[in-house]
């Protein structure tokens, strides 16, 4: 187990920028996911970890020890990339014992191959096809094996790269709950790349979510989803996306063009431009108190299951709004939406003022 230490990495591939001044910590033990759009530079952050690209600036200490610039396999780091290669000709069984049996991290005994690789394949579903050769596997089940691959050999920390993105839905939500328990039983330092919020919130004890290189926010799910820094990471969790209303304050009252919202505003908040963001989640029907009200006509219903997506023109605008379907009303009904006051996210100028309940102070 170790801890990871990224400070100030900056890395460009020729003229492309790929990383400015990353820095981030990872405890020891900790399952630590990095969260961003495609090429965003995921990938990149994990190969500088792994010493696979050679950074142009900044160092990485790994254990407390500074890595920059080691050779990778001095590293005590194992990484799983997106499309892991197998031994074509070797059977499953032997692609997972091959990082046992290569002695740079340690000579192990038949008996504790057998046993490293059985708790791993019993994890990950494919103690059935130990036998099988990787052109016998489907995408998702040869993903696996290379995430096995990577798992069974003890090290300082797992690099992951979305090992979960050829599973089909279901099989990814019964991965995510096994990877998540794999994490808390092993307490081995896990960074873990992906693009899928969901994922990232279910699986992070922290999450770091980066954009064009840089990270916006660290925090455990529960900040980020709560209090994220700025539309940008308000926008990338949650689906339906958050709704954001533009809206100007003016003698202590917040006002949408359109007069659909008009509101107090919260001691403090600046005059000006603002934006209201609206998850579609926190937005019910009717009236409710402490809660900003906003009226209008449903245009569209749209069934998910148990729940219905309603999108609502209010004045110039959509909220979108996810209810039970009991309660779903039908489609051009009139509708009345609340969203309680502290719920209500208040932008300023992009960055995250605090809520209609007031101001908060949150890390950057
Ligand atoms: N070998 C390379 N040569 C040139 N540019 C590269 C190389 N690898 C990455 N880049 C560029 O660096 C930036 C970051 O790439 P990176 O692969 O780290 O992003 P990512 O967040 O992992 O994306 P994805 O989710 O699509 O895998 C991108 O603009 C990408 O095009």
């Amino acid at each position: 187990m170790a801890s990871l230490t990224l400070d100030g990495i900056t890395k460009s591939y020729g003229k492309t920028r790929a990383l400015t001044e990353l820095s981030l910590t990872v405890a020891d033990g900790e399952f630590f996911v990095i969260l961003g759009p495609s090429g965003a530079g995921k990938t990149t952050t994990l190969k500088s970890v792994a010493g696979l690209e050679p950074i142009d600036a900044g160092t990485v200490h790994i254990g407390g020890t500074d890595m920059t610039g080691v050779e990778p396999y001095r590293r005590n780091v194992a990484m799983a990339f997106e499309s892991y290669a197998l031994y074509p000709q070797r059977t499953v069984f032997d692609n997972l014992a091959s990082p046992l049996r290569s002695g740079r991290t340690g000579t192990y005994t038949a008996e504790q191959q057998q046993k490293r690789i059985g708790e791993v394949t019993d994890t990950l579903g494919i103690s059935h096809l130990l036998q099988r050769f990787p052109r016998e596997l489907s995408n998702g089940q040869r993903q696996r094996v290379a995430l096995g691959r990577v798992l069974v050999r003890p090290a300082g920390a797992y690099l992951l790269d979305e090992p979960l993105s050829h599973l089909d839905a279901k099989l990814r939500a019964a991965m995510r709950a096994e990877l998540k328990q794999l994490g808390a039983m092993s307490s081995t330092t896990t960074l873990y790349v992906t693009h899928d919020y969901q994922e990232a919130l279910a699986l992070g004890d922290r999450i770091a979510v980066l954009r064009a290189g840089r990270v916006v926010q660290v925090g455990t799910a529960a900040e980020i989803w709560s209090r994220p820094v700025d539309t940008f990471v308000a926008r990338a969790l949650g689906q339906p996306e958050m709704t954001l209303l533009s809206a100007t304050v003016h003698d202590g009252r917040i006002r949408t063009a359109d007069g659909a919202v008009d509101v107090a505003a919260p001691t403090g908040l600046p005059r000006g431009d603002v934006l209201l963001g609206l998850r579609p989640r926190a937005v019910g029907l009717g009236h409710r108190d402490d809660a900003l009200t906003v009226d209008g006509t449903v245009r569209l219903a749209e069934r998910l299951g148990r729940l219905v997506e309603l999108t609502v023109r209010s004045g110039d605008t959509d909220v979108v709004a996810v209810v039970e379907s009991a309660a779903a009303p039908a489609e051009d009904s009139t509708v009345t939406l609340s969203v309680p006051t502290g719920e209500v996210h208040v932008f300023v100028g992009d960055r995250r003022w605090g809520s209609l309940a007031g101001k908060e102070d949150h890390d950057a």
